[in-house]
């Protein structure tokens, strides 16, 4: 065992963040379709989640955006001439394929990556697999930055395995940490990797949604496993509730969300809960670990309201006093049931003693909460002094960032503003900036 920390790498929300509806079975992003949005607040409204969770004394780092708009996209499908010419004849012809070449989706990072910490894997390393997200066209391109990015932040190889996406096609379909949960007495002790998946390819009997896409394969999820050299004694798989998924948790973070013993989750969640627990209890006990459950009953609070709130979208994050922390967006107060379920919760003084509240509505919007924006990594200490040091948060990189979005940022985006040249030349100048600030000067391949 080692004295882990858990490092929250939030996404540095980009510069070309829109509403485009672009993700069926997103109900937030659905019912936002074109609607203005406002990257400058959207940006700051992240950064200022950042700071106060560093400054309460949290692992905190950022993941930065990736470019956009994505020509090479463009091009690849016939878009052709200038730049500027790209973007008038994709308007004119295909508006929802320009939208998703300018999605400033990357800022969920919990879809960036899968991540096992060293003390889980056979080789003593922390292991990365970057989602293929093959499941929506405006995320599919999204793994060769994050493999990039992360290569750039974790490149000491005796430390870190940083592993290119599975196959892109539908039965590796993999979306990263938003499906997977690790279980552990703390965060540098050996844990339990809880997998859940939304349907299996090749098993045609197993349980899938009806009418929304799953987005997880249960084969995307073993394919992780093996990569990442899990014992097969502390890896769970667990079916997703296909209900669920047609009711608009289109990932599992929506739903449920662990940390340390903890699992909080409803009790839809899973396809055959009882049998969830029993396999977690059983490999937690092989750690010397207890599971911790804390279950909500639809009659507290109903899967609809889980959806419009995101109650289980939240950070579990602990304390140093022992405790845990549950970061919640605004939006869980303005849900009574949730809201009332909370102050219970709480009150009650089990796991979690205080709520930490944000106002992250402009990444709510399109359906992205708190545990959205951020991808967990357990880190050792000797870890966290081999990665690159320059996008941890601290009160100076937060003052620098927030001038910088202050200068390179509108404050509005509507659709229209998509076949806009000059919003492409201020966007690549922004992130021209940005490796600067971070001391990333290879960052991007800007060939
Ligand atoms: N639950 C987690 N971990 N992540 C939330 C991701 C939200 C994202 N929304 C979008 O991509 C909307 C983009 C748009 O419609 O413009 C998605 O559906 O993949």
């Amino acid at each position: 065992m080692h004295t882990g920390r858990e490092y929250n790498f939030d996404g540095l929300v980009g510069p070309s963040h829109n509403y485009a509806g672009l993700s069926f079975g997103n109900v937030a992003s659905l019912g936002n379709v074109k609607s203005a949005s406002n990257p400058k607040q959207a940006a700051l409204q992240g950064l200022a989640k950042m700071r106060e969770l560093a400054a309460r004394g949290f692992a905190q780092a950022l993941l930065p955006p990736q470019a956009r708009p994505d020509f090479r996209l463009l091009r690849r499908i016939g878009f052709a001439g200038t730049d500027a010419d790209v973007l008038a004849r994709a308007w004119r012809e295909a508006p929802v394929i320009l939208a998703c070449a300018w999605s400033a989706s990357p800022m969920w990072t919990a879809n960036a990556a899968t991540v096992s910490p060293s003390a889980d894997s056979f080789d003593g390393r922390v292991h990365f697999t970057a989602a293929n997200l093959n499941n929506k066209l405006h995320r599919s391109g999204e793994h060769e930055q994050s493999t990039r990015t992360l290569r750039a932040l974790f490149g000491n190889q005796r430390h870190f395995a940083v592993h290119d996406a599975l196959p892109s096609t539908p039965a590796f379909g993999d979306e990263g940490a938003a499906n997977h949960t690790r279980l552990a007495a703390s965060h540098g002790d050996k844990g339990v990797q809880l997998f859940v998946y939304g349907r299996v390819e090749f098993d045609p009997s197993a349980p899938s949604p009806k009418r929304y896409p799953a987005r997880q394969t249960l084969e995307a999820s073993q394919a992780i496993a093996r990569l990442h050299g899990l014992d097969a004694g502390r890896t769970v798989f667990a079916s997703q509730n296909p209900a669920i998924i047609d009711q608009g948790v289109f990932h599992n973070d929506v739903i449920a969300v662990g940390n340390a013993n903890v699992l909080f989750y409803h009790e839809q969640a899973f396809a055959d809960e009882a049998a969830v627990l029993n396999r977690l209890r059983a490999a937690m006990d092989g750690v010397g670990a207890q599971l911790a459950p804390v279950r909500v009953d639809t009659r507290a609070v109903s899967v609809a309201d889980a959806v419009t709130s995101y109650l289980f979208n939240s950070q579990l994050l602990s304390k140093p006093d022992g405790a845990m922390a549950l970061v919640i967006p605004h939006e869980c107060r303005e849900n009574q049931a949730v809201s009332r379920f909370l102050e219970q919760l709480v009150a009650n003084q089990g796991a979690i003693d205080e709520l930490i509240e944000f106002d992250l509505h402009q990444s709510m919007r399109n359906g992205g909460g708190p545990a959205c924006l951020r991808l967990r990594v357990a880190l050792s200490a000797a870890e966290a002094n081999a990665m690159h040091q320059g996008v941890i948060m601290t009160e100076a990189l937060y003052a620098r960032l927030v001038d910088w979005v202050d200068r390179h940022y509108r404050d509005r985006l509507e659709p229209k503003d998509l076949a806009d040249p000059q919003l492409a030349i201020e966007c690549a100048l922004a992130l021209e900036e940005l490796m600067r600030i971070l001391d990333l000067p290879t960052l991007y391949d800007l060939s």
